[in-house]
């Protein structure tokens, strides 16, 4: 027998009141692995973060997550079991300096985090670290919300738009830093990505949603040759 997915989904099903917004989504994550989540605007793809990572309870279905069913458990509960969630806005607090907004995911515990393998990951931050959040660039304040998310040891990290709206230097280093982070930790990435370039390239493998429902899965390679998809449920969003 082999051993079992960090995350399964099976048949789940959420609603914002009377929205039936995912219609029965089935999906494994495993350790190790980089899945990009696509599909176009408002198919909900950040509502299965909302569920995994327990900001919004499933009506049906099930989320397994380490061989436990997690549905309708708290957010900081999840948390504490591995997930993280950078969410596509309000990432930062800006008034805390970049330290302090680092150290939060670790306040209540009696852990600090690993300043010096963050910092190695994101030299910017080490500079900067006395600043105030506020006062960094829109890209050294994404680099802070995923050394934030990094800070609390995950086996789950969940992105959602990374790079949204931020210089092509920046796009280079999220695609480094998940390929470093996958081979030097045990760690699973989601990542919601409307560059389909960019998600090709970092992903091992791609699930693709419409209307609610998971409607093409396959590697990045199966991707990359299946225009018919792309077209269909993707459309072209790069940035220029
Ligand atoms: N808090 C909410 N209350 C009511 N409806 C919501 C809420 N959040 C999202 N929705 C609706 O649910 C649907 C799915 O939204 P969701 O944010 O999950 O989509 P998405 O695939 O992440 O979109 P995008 O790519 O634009 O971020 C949309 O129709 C959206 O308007």
């Amino acid at each position: 027998m082999g051993q079992s997915p960090l995350l399964q989904l099976d048949d789940v099903h959420a609603y914002y009141g009377d929205h039936h917004v995912l219609d029965g989504i089935t999906f494994d994550v495993d350790t190790d692995e980089v899945v990009a989540y696509l599909g176009r605007n408002g198919t909900g793809k950040t509502t299965t973060y909302k569920l995994i990572s327990g900001l919004l309870e499933p009506r049906e279905g099930t989320i397994t997550y380490k061989d436990e069913v997690i549905n309708g458990q708290p957010p900081h509960k999840i948390g504490r079991k591995g997930v993280s969630f950078v969410t596509a806005d309000e990432k930062v607090f800006p008034h805390l300096t970049v330290r302090e907004n680092i150290r939060l995911p670790t306040l209540e515990r009696d852990a600090e985090p690993d300043f010096e393998y963050l910092y190695d990951l994101f030299p910017d931050l080490r500079e900067y670290e006395r600043s105030r959040a506020a006062d960094l660039s829109g890209g050294q304040q994404q680099m802070v919300a995923i050394a934030q998310a990094l800070a609390a040891d995950p086996d789950l990290l969940l992105l959602d738009e990374p790079v949204q709206g931020l210089a092509v230097q920046f796009v280079e280093k999220v695609s480094s830093l998940l390929d470093r982070l996958t081979s030097e930790q045990d760690l699973a990435v989601m990542i919601i990505e409307h560059d389909i370039d960019l998600a090709l390239e970092v992903a091992d493998r791609v699930l693709v949603l419409d209307e609610g429902q998971i409607v093409w899965q396959g590697s990045s390679e199966e991707l990359a040759e299946n225009d018919d998809i792309i077209d269909r449920y993707i459309g072209v969003q790069g940035f220029a």
